[in-house]
């Protein structure tokens, strides 16, 4: 910020808490928060990193500048010596999906998964060198969510020792697995194993696709990019590809692991909804404060938007949000590491939990941050629009969040199976445990009554809690009742899948709820970093209450008047936030560089920017347009009925 005037200065100088210190919280640790400042400036120093022309290139130029970009990251990852974690972290702060966020967020985790120790041997080496480059290649054309259904076989011929995949009909091509169009040399497969003529189920087998000398398609296999996605620019970087066809190398894992990655990679999902949604909160709160509309008296500056109550209700949540889904993140990193670690004991008791907990967060966090991406665009009004905003790439590349690694309603389904079985087994010798231990005092829950009686008696976290847990304990057993009435529980499933849907979700948020409530437990230093944190896990948790109103009333976790003293209380907090919300936002400590919006800039100088960046459009090189004497001047001159067009 040398000799630049910063115009949230004053936003910045009404904090109430050390800055510093929350950017530390927020990083998870200060080794992490050093790393991630180190690496994002050097990123951003880069010319070869620059982002700011990706709305304007064609998709074969943009890919080709994808391909420049991880080619430069991965010199510089040589050349510096850099770390796993400080190559992971140079990789994200240059944010562009690319074929490298397959090959070490799915191949490499598939592999060390699942392979057998000699298998891991022979490839990881390749894989770490990037020797060769690896994808997922599990969804085919007619099927995704139905992993079961895949087309794809894998025969074991004895005689050659070899497996022969086959991709049988159009719709067993497999379709989607992104970096398999044009990048990738290998994928893991996902096939049905065959032997002796008797079939396995899926597994997944390590498949060289192209030739290392010269990138050609090996025989037998037909390789291609599925075409553009939503959006201009954004996830078109990405080459999603098809193919059919194959020759491989044996595996042979344990069932339970087969679906592991899918675990591992939900897991990544849920603390990239923080960055993805913090960044865009950052974006909106940044011009809020800036932008001022109405409000001018004796010709005196006009009110910051931000000041509007409408404006506050509808960013704080998702500022508390973003905070939140940063908490339960860190904690499903750590269930993720407890449970990899148990499986290698072969203790796959936890195996459940992880899996429910995995795919319900995932599902919960990407639904929740492309619908507030899409509100943090509106909360920008006109300029949100923009490109330059940074917001519309933002949703177009982080929308798919919803579907990939497992459609958030099918996700969801899967929960309410785990949810229904603990419902099931109450009262039986297998107590519940983890995320379910509240559905072991049932009986409390199902008749307790809230006790708030005035608007403060909300920021009580046990009456929170036991708010979440009792519309949680009642919606479950609520419709664990009505599938009761069912002569096939199948049926009975897919009847009620909405009401499991619902169950599933209340479940999710209490987990979130009561996570950001375990983090305030711990000691967390720094001036007021622990009473904001306090304040936005009350604005997250309340603004659910208020959301789903609906459910807390019907269960009779609280009554209607405690629902009116919640909302209540919302609003006095929001007024606790704002003055520190451009410091909240501060603290994910994000650069120019990686928030890439002229309404987000550090320094708040959004008007000068916005002008300046307009006159840079392709459109703006000549100023009377391409096609004016071809299409624009026989209109104006009315000789149109002459013109060849
Ligand atoms: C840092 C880098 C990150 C990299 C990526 C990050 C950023 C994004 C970049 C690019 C995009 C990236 C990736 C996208 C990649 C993909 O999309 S890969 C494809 C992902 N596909 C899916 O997720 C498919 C979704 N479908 C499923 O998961 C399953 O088919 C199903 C819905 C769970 C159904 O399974 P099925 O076997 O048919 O049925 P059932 O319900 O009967 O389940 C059987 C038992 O297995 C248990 N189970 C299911 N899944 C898991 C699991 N993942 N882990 C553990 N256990 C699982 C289930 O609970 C059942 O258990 P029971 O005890 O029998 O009840
Ligand atoms: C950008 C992107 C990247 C991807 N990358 C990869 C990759 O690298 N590798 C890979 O293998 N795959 C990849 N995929 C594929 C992705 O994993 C699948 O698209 C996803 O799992 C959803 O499956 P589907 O497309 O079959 O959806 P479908 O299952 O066809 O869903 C269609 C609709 O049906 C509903 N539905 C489906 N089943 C049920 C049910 N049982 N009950 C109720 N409703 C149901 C869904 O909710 C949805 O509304 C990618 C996809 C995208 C968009």
């Amino acid at each position: 910020m040398d000799g630049v005037v910063d115009h949230l200065a004053d936003e910045r100088n009404k904090a109430q808490f050390d800055v510093e210190e929350m950017k530390i919280v927020w990083a998870g640790s200060r080794h992490v928060f050093e790393l991630s400042d180190r690496i994002a400036r050097l990123v951003a120093s880069d010319p070869v990193f620059r982002k700011d022309n990706r709305a304007t290139l064609s998709r074969k130029d943009l890919f080709k500048n994808t391909l420049r970009k991880a080619a430069h990251a991965w010199k510089r990852i040589i050349e510096l010596r850099l770390s796993e974690e400080e190559a992971s972290k140079l990789r994200f702060y240059v944010d562009e999906a690319a074929f490298t966020d397959l090959h070490w967020g799915m191949f490499v985790p598939a592999i060390k998964g699942q392979a057998t120790e000699e298998q891991q041997q022979k490839w990881l080496p390749l894989a770490y060198k990037m020797q060769i480059i690896g994808c997922y290649a599990q969804t085919e054309l007619g099927h995704g969510s139905n992993v079961q259904g895949l087309e794809t076989t894998a025969t074991f011929d004895p005689q050659t020792d070899e497996f022969d995949i086959h991709s049988p009909t159009l719709t067993s091509s497999k379709w989607w697995p992104g970096g398999l169009g044009k990048v990738s040399t290998h994928a893991v497969v996902y096939a049905r194993l065959i032997t002796d003529g008797q079939e396995h189920g899926v597994h997944g087998f390590i498949v060289q696709l192209r030739s290392l000398d010269d990138h050609l398609p090996l025989p037998g296999i037909t390789i291609g990019d599925i075409g553009m996605k939503f959006g201009n620019g954004a996830y078109n970087t990405m080459d999603n590809g098809v193919t059919r066809n194959g020759k491989c190398v044996r595996s042979n894992v344990p069932r339970q692991l087969i679906y592991g990655t899918m675990v591992f990679v939900r897991q990544t999902i849920v603390s990239d909804a923080s960055c993805a949604l913090s960044r865009a909160v950052c974006i909106a709160t940044r011009y809020s404060a800036v932008r001022r509309q109405f409000g001018s008296q004796n010709g005196g500056v006009e009110t910051q938007v931000i000041d509007y109550k409408t404006q506050q209700n509808r960013l704080f949540p998702l500022l508390a949000a973003a905070y939140a889904f940063r908490f339960v993140g860190e904690w499903l990193k750590w269930l993720y590491t407890d449970v990899t670690q148990r499986l290698q004991a072969n203790d796959f008791s936890t195996l459940p939990e992880a899996h429910a907990c995995t795919a319900g967060l995932k599902s919960l966090t990407t639904t929740f941050t492309a619908d507030a991406i899409e509100e943090c665009r509106k909360l920008c009004g006109g300029h949100g629009y923009l490109c330059s905003s940074g917001l519309p790439e933002l949703f177009a590349v982080y929308v798919p969040a919803c579907t990939y690694e497992g459609d958030n309603v099918v996700l969801l389904l899967q929960v309410a199976r785990f949810l229904m079985k603990t419902v099931s087994q109450l009262g039986s010798e297998k107590k519940p445990v983890g995320t379910t231990a509240y559905m072991g005092r049932v009986e409390h829950l199902m008749q307790c009554r809230c006790s708030v009686q005035k608007a403060e008696d909300w920021l009580n976290p046990n009456t929170i809690l036991e708010a979440f847990e009792a519309r949680t304990a009642r919606m479950s057993v609520a419709v664990a009742q009505k599938l009761a009435q069912f002569a096939n529980p199948e049926e009975g499933f897919l009847e009620l899948s909405p009401n499991l849907v619902e169950a599933s979700v209340a479940h999710c948020q209490l987990i979130v709820v009561s996570k950001f409530i375990e983090k305030l437990q711990q000691d967390i230093p720094g001036k007021g970093v622990k009473e904001l944190l306090g304040m936005l896990c009350n604005i997250y948790a309340l603004n659910i209450l208020h959301k789903h109103l609906g459910d807390f009333l019907s269960t009779g976790s609280i009554t209607p008047k405690q629902g009116s003293l919640a909302n209540d209380q919302l609003r006095s907090l929001y007024s606790q936030v704002r003055p520190n919300a451009i410091a909240l936002v501060d603290a994910f400590n994000y650069t120019d560089h990686y928030l890439g919006s002229v309404l987000g800039r550090y320094d708040g100088n959004v008007y000068p920017k916005l002008y300046e960046e307009a006159w840079k459009d392709p459109l703006n090189d000549s100023v009377v347009p391409d096609g004016y004497h071809e299409y624009i001047r026989p209109l104006l001159k009315n000789q149109l009925r002459n013109a060849r067009l």
